[in-house]
């Protein structure tokens, strides 16, 4: 029930908790009617939604998790929120939970949180890097099992230095990664869907390569671009047939762009010596393969956890809303669409 001070302002519906830009979110409260769903499950939201709960919000903030409570954001998820839905900030930089697509066909805009993860998921790649060139999880494991170095020692690792890092996806996290893996003395080449202006790849210090040969010549590759139907599995049984013998793999992209079960396949046959993970194909859900094999550093989704980074992103997307419902405008409209914005 709004209040007499709220009526007659604009609405928007909280998918999700604030966590840490508490002072951000409170002065959009002065400016907006915040709504709430009751919902916990996509079966009830859909009802809930569709029983007008949320008619006239015109902007929606949502967080990773309250996927928990609304599926995808997709056709028939849109189709039972209101019309007057114009702006859907979402808080992250990786946004496949949301159908763009559907959303553009229903004239609502969406917005995304780049550059604010970039030093942190780009610091946890570098940490599955290192930690997988240098075969930690084996020893930690030993170690936990009671075993120290374990009944055999674990294999000896590699040094960064003078290896080749072929980067997919030379985006925000891409070059922050590039950058810090420089200081360790590695040769940075990359494959983007654009390839960088020669200033940029100056000032990065990157070689552009094809596909293959990207797939062919990195002694480690790391997987940096979004998940869409076009990426999704970008790495399987062919493109681990490509790669350098002993090749490690660094993924803190999104699970889905590997092909999980021909990673397990190409770990298992040791063509590929390693691997650090921080994202799966089926989160939470991760293949037993890549848990028997003590070769593979796992992290559980934890890029940008850190109090920083995580107030940085909230704040971004905050801004984002306040944009939408004071000036019609989002601060960062994903690049899909671009041509929609004003
Ligand atoms: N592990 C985590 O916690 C975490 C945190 C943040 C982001 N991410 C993931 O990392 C991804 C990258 O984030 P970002 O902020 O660097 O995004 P970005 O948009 O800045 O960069 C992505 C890059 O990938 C390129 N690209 C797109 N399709 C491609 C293709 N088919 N082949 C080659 N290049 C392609 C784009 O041109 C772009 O340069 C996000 O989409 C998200 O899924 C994960």
């Amino acid at each position: 029930m709004a209040s007499s001070k709220s009526a007659g302002r604009p609405k928007v519906l909280l998918l999700g908790v604030i966590e840490h830009a508490q002072s951000s979110w409170e002065a959009v409260g002065e400016i907006a009617q915040i709504l709430m769903p009751k919902s916990n499950n996509r079966a009830d939201f859909i009802q809930e939604a569709s029983s007008g709960a949320f008619d006239g919000c015109v902007a929606a903030y949502r967080t990773f998790d309250s996927f928990e409570v609304t599926g995808k954001i997709d056709g028939e998820l849109l189709q039972a929120l209101p019309d007057s839905l114009r702006f859907l900030c979402h808080n992250g930089a990786g946004y496949d939970q949301v159908d763009v697509h559907a959303c553009t066909a229903r004239g609502i805009r969406v917005s995304n949180t780049p550059t604010a993860v970039d030093d942190a998921t780009a610091d946890m790649g570098i940490f599955l890097l290192l930690g997988a060139l240098r075969n930690v999880a084996v020893g930690m494991a030993s170690l936990r099992a009671g075993e120290w170095r374990g009944k055999t020692l674990p294999p000896l690792g590699h040094d960064p230095q003078g290896k080749v890092l072929g980067i997919l996806g030379m985006g925000g996290i891409g070059r922050n990664m590039a950058k810090k893996a420089l200081v360790f003395g590695m040769q940075i080449r990359y494959h983007n869907r654009t390839r960088l202006d020669a200033h940029i790849e100056k000032e990065i210090g990157a070689e552009y390569v094809d596909f293959d040969t990207l797939l062919a010549g990195s002694d480690v590759i790391s997987l940096n671009l979004p998940l869409n139907p076009k990426t999704r599995h970008i790495v399987s049984r062919n493109e681990f047939a490509k790669m350098k013998a002993g090749v490690v793999i660094v993924n803190t992209a999104r699970g889905a762009v590997i092909d999980e079960a021909a990673l397990v396949e190409a770990l298992d046959s040791g063509h590929v010596s390693s691997a650090g993970l921080d994202v799966y194909e089926n989160e939470p859900d991760v293949h037993p393969g890549l848990l028997a094999n003590p070769r593979v550093l796992l992290v559980p989704h934890m890029g940008t956890f850190t109090v920083e980074t995580e107030t940085k992103m909230e704040e971004w997307a905050i801004s984002n809303v306040r944009m939408a419902v004071e000036s019609g405008r989002l601060r960062s409209i994903v690049p899909e669409q671009k041509s929609m914005e004003r």
